[in-house]
């Protein structure tokens, strides 16, 4: 689950049965006297849903018996991943713009998105008339009509944005049908597989698709070539692990190296996110990269190099800043960078930043500089080459034979810009400098080097 997802703890079933009389009516006890339900009745199902978003985000929700009820704390997942995924391409104060394809009855996500984020605005789309008019119903009754504009999508693309007034979005998010015949669906019910989000009765046409959601995503991966910047993040829901290499296989097919993966677990459901952009902004790996051995192969390319050093973060800032300085880099401290001071050693992280806009740590710029020659006039545009960030944080030796022993890890992350190798090359220059600073003290490389 998403670190920020309130339901990390799940919710308390005493709790809400003694506040809300429709939920209640589905609450039994077990053998140990814990109040659950059960989760093969859609009825019971669809209640819980009504009452945690009720009770944790007061929004109001009914959807018709036939229409995909929504399971909360999995769409949390999916809003929170797009939160940290957008938040270096927008400020909090400026209105955000999201697409939601395929929104259904429930109108899950706008209703999510908006509750939790006050500058969102959400166009959102369906095929099904009759599934608009009960996501009116939601939106109208939760006085959201003027940030959240529904659009009966009878075309036959996956982003009718030219349909609507133009503007840029900063993201758009899907959950697609599954799959690409009823049969398919059919035999995928008997076999029990439907995810647990299935559970309240949906009726087929809203989950099959010709092609199945491989195609469905592709199609969106086939329009955003067209609209490129206009939608900062495309990203979609997986819900086949097999459609996961397909996707990143098309992705790499158009030269698409800006990709980010992750992995939305729900108790025993996996489902996965992927998302990929035109612009130049790079994500944490904490985002882009899922943890799981199963997606190593389809695995993003890295953004962060990661080494630890036996010194404190101190010393290993002034020898990074002297490098730098060296190199005609410049980098500054992140005020809010110092979490914790310590007496003995200084600061516990440091975080600094900067753009570069010329290379001048080549062979080549090197011997010009020495020459005396101002390589600033190699500059062509106002645009940086790329943008990095470095953190260094203490972490002191646990095991036995080192006890006590401070070190620190050293992280250089590509935070901005569209050329890997040139910030690579920065990243090795960096390293190899360190190394004969600190006469190869290095212990160990975290996480393996591309180029290197
Ligand atoms: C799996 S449901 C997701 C519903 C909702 N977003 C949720 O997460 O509960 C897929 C939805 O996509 C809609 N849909 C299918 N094709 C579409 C298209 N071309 N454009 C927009 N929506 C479409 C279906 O009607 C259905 O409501």
């Amino acid at each position: 689950m998403h670190p920020r997802n309130r339901y990390i703890n799940p919710p308390d079933f005493d709790v809400l049965a003694f506040k809300y009389p429709t939920f209640r009516k589905h609450v039994r006890y077990d053998k140990e006297n814990k109040a659950c339900i059960d989760f093969h009745d859609p009825d019971a199902v669809r209640e819980l849903s009504y009452t945690l978003l009720k009770h944790d985000f007061g929004l109001y929700l009914e959807i018709p018996n036939d229409a995909l009820c929504p399971m909360v704390p999995n769409r949390l997942n999916y809003i929170h991943w797009i939160e940290d995924l957008i938040c270096d391409v927008v400020s909090s104060t400026e209105d955000v713009y999201g697409i939601d394809i395929g929104t259904g009855a429930s109108c899950i996500y706008p209703l999510l998105g908006c509750a939790l984020n006050a500058n969102w605005k959400f166009l959102a789309t369906d095929t099904h008339k009759r599934l608009l008019e009960a996501a009116m119903n939601n939106v109208e009754k939760n006085n959201l009509s003027d940030r959240i504009t529904l659009l009966l999508n009878s075309s036959n693309r996956k982003l009718p944005i030219d349909d609507v007034p133009e503007r840029d979005y900063a993201f758009c998010m899907c959950n697609p049908p599954f799959y690409e015949s009823v049969k398919q669906y059919e035999t995928a019910t008997a076999n029990k597989k439907l995810p647990p989000s299935s559970t309240c009765t949906s009726s087929q046409d809203q989950m099959v698709t010709p092609g199945g959601e491989y195609q469905f995503i592709k199609d969106i991966l086939e329009e955003s070539l067209v609209f490129r910047k206009r939608i900062s993040w495309y990203t979609s829901m997986i819900g086949r692990l097999e459609t996961v290499d397909l996707i990143v296989a098309e992705l790499k097919k158009h030269k698409i190296d800006n990709f980010v993966l992750t992995e939305f677990v729900q108790g025993r459901t996996r489902r996965w996110g992927i998302g990929w952009s035109f612009g130049n902004q790079r994500p944490p790996m904490s985002i882009s990269q899922p943890t799981s051995r199963k997606l190593r192969h389809v695995k993003p390319p890295i953004s962060e190099f990661v080494t630890t050093w036996h010194t404190n973060p101190t010393s290993l800032y002034i020898a990074v800043t002297s490098i730098l300085t060296e190199a005609h880099v410049t980098y500054q401290r992140d005020s809010d960078s110092v979490v914790e001071e310590s007496n003995d050693s200084g600061d516990d992280n440091i975080l600094c930043s900067g753009a570069v806009f010329v290379e001048t740590w080549s062979r080549k710029a090197r011997r010009k500089i020495a020459a005396g020659e101002d390589i600033t006039l190699d500059i062509e545009t106002d645009q940086p080459l790329f943008k990095y960030a470095i953190r260094l944080e203490k972490s002191i030796e646990e095991s036995t034979e080192a006890q006590g022993e401070m070190k620190t890890k050293l992280t250089v992350s590509w935070v901005w810009g569209d050329n890997r190798n040139i910030f690579e090359s920065f990243y090795l220059h960096l390293k190899r400098r360190l190394d004969e600073k600190f006469k190869k003290q290095k212990i160990d490389k975290q996480r393996v080097n591309p180029v290197g």
